[in-house]
């Protein structure tokens, strides 16, 4: 549907884009990428007509850009351009309206039935219906967003420009938006690309994503092709982390702050309390936890990490908790880089771990340090056992290497499980 070939070009004596090519199909949402100033918008003024090539070309359907009308271009392509504070003194309604101008025959026609039946359709959709007599001054940035989303859809567009869409959104109306947009795009066949300067929603609703650097293609394809973590820390120039989103195929970019680290802090017996009905270590700083078996099981952060001895503390709200037999039966020993506590399991001859690592560990690390652990509790007490284990570091200090962390475990829970023995 758009096909764009090898683009030059930018503005009197200041060139922009260099050798830009891509196509976008019907029914595909396309994503614009890349730092403020390096030339997203300027491509979609080229695209949409505004703005004249040095070099190369646009087709639409195959036809290049220049063979279309201004007006038959207005009927196929809609634009809604970042957002600006100058209003002009409409209506919601009449700002709408406007988007059926290029769809109207002759000089003063007015809107028939059908303009204004989709018309009314575009503001429901966007849920703009319910002020469309108000005038645009009187709107939230967001409602505006809207309005003129509307007015682009009530165009009836083949190809929609979005710049930014998602700017002045709440995360709700965010959400919807996109929803929308993805479900339009399938449904209508639209040929949408828009530019997007959260990373997150890109990855999350768009088909294919076109990173731009300095005018330049950095990397074109699907979201886990382009949004690798060298390539985005390189091109934005910032500290990311990238992880995959716990519900969706899709990567996601998290921002790595650079707040001031306790470095000196190491968890160890001082931050232990055992008492008649429970043992409780309570950490000065949130832990990243990987558990199995306990309450809090899975991956999280907590500050609390609890063997109980009666029930009454079962199912502790943000803490991680394990069932265990008696304030007797509970041991700890620090090594180089771990704090080991361990308590006698409900069971006979069971064992509950909680391994604190003081170092940087990766997710491999928390999988092998839970492996590792599960197995050598198994050799110790010679039988394979579902009780708790629980791996968690403040992931503060200096990285710590899997092998190493491995056997450290290994040595731990040996000698813990050789005290478990002597009861
Ligand atoms: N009208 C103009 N005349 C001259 N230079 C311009 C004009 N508009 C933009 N530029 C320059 O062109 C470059 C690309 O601008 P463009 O607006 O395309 O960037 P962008 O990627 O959309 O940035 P942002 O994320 O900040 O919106 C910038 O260096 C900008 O200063």
């Amino acid at each position: 549907m758009l096909q764009v070939n090898g683009l030059y070009g930018g503005y009197p004596g200041f060139s922009v884009l260099e050798d830009v090519s891509f196509s976008v199909e019907a029914g595909e949402l396309f994503g614009i990428l890349g730092p403020n100033g390096s030339g997203k918008t300027t491509l979609l003024k080229m695209i949409s007509g505004l703005l004249e090539p040095d070099r190369g070309e646009i087709l639409i359907n195959n036809q290049p850009l220049e063979n279309y009308s201004t007006k038959e271009l207005a009927k196929i392509t809609a634009v809604l351009p970042q957002v600006s504070s100058e209003v002009f003194a409409y209506t919601v309604r009449e700002t709408v309206s406007l988007g059926r101008y290029a769809h109207q025959r002759g000089w003063l026609s007015r809107t028939d039935d059908l303009d204004e039946k989709i018309i009314d359709e575009a503001m429901a959709l966007t849920g703009v219906d319910i002020f469309q007599g108000k005038l645009l001054h009187e709107l939230s940035g967001g409602e505006r967003q809207r309005v003129f989303l509307a007015q682009a859809l009530a165009q009836e567009p083949r190809i929609l420009l979005l710049d930014e869409p998602t700017n002045h959104l709440d995360l709700s109306f965010q959400k919807d938006l996109l929803d929308l947009m993805k479900k339009w795009t399938r449904e209508r066949r639209l040929t949408v690309v828009s530019i997007f300067h959260d990373l997150n929603l890109a990855s999350l609703y768009c088909d294919r994503l076109m990173l731009l650097h300095n005018g330049q293609m950095s990397a074109i394809g699907k979201a886990g092709d382009v949004l690798q973590e060298q390539r985005i820390q390189e091109v934005y120039e910032t500290n990311i982390d990238v992880q995959p989103h716990p519900i969706v195929p899709k990567p996601q970019m998290i921002l790595l702050p650079d707040e001031e680290k306790i470095n000196s802090l190491k968890i160890d017996e001082t931050f232990l309390k055992i008492k008649e009905d429970h043992a409780e270590l309570i950490s000065p700083m949130p832990l990243k936890v990987m558990a199995s078996s306990a309450a809090g099981a899975g991956i999280g952060w907590y500050n609390r990490f609890i063997m109980h001895f009666s029930d009454g503390l079962y199912g502790i709200e943000k803490a991680v908790a394990i069932p265990a037999k008696s304030s007797e039966l509970v041991w700890f020993a620090a090594y180089e880089h771990i704090f080991v506590l361990a308590s006698a399991g409900r069971n006979h001859a069971d064992i509950n771990l909680c391994i604190f690592v003081n170092g940087i560990i990766s997710e491999e690390a928390f999988l092998q340090g839970i492996i590792a652990a599960s197995e050598e509790r198994a050799l110790a007490t010679g039988k394979s056992s579902g009780s708790g284990i629980v791996i968690a570091s403040g992931q503060q200090g200096e990285p710590l290497d899997g092998e190493l962390l491995v056997t450290e475990i290994r040595k731990g829970v040996q000698e813990i499980a050789g005290m478990l023995k002597r009861f």
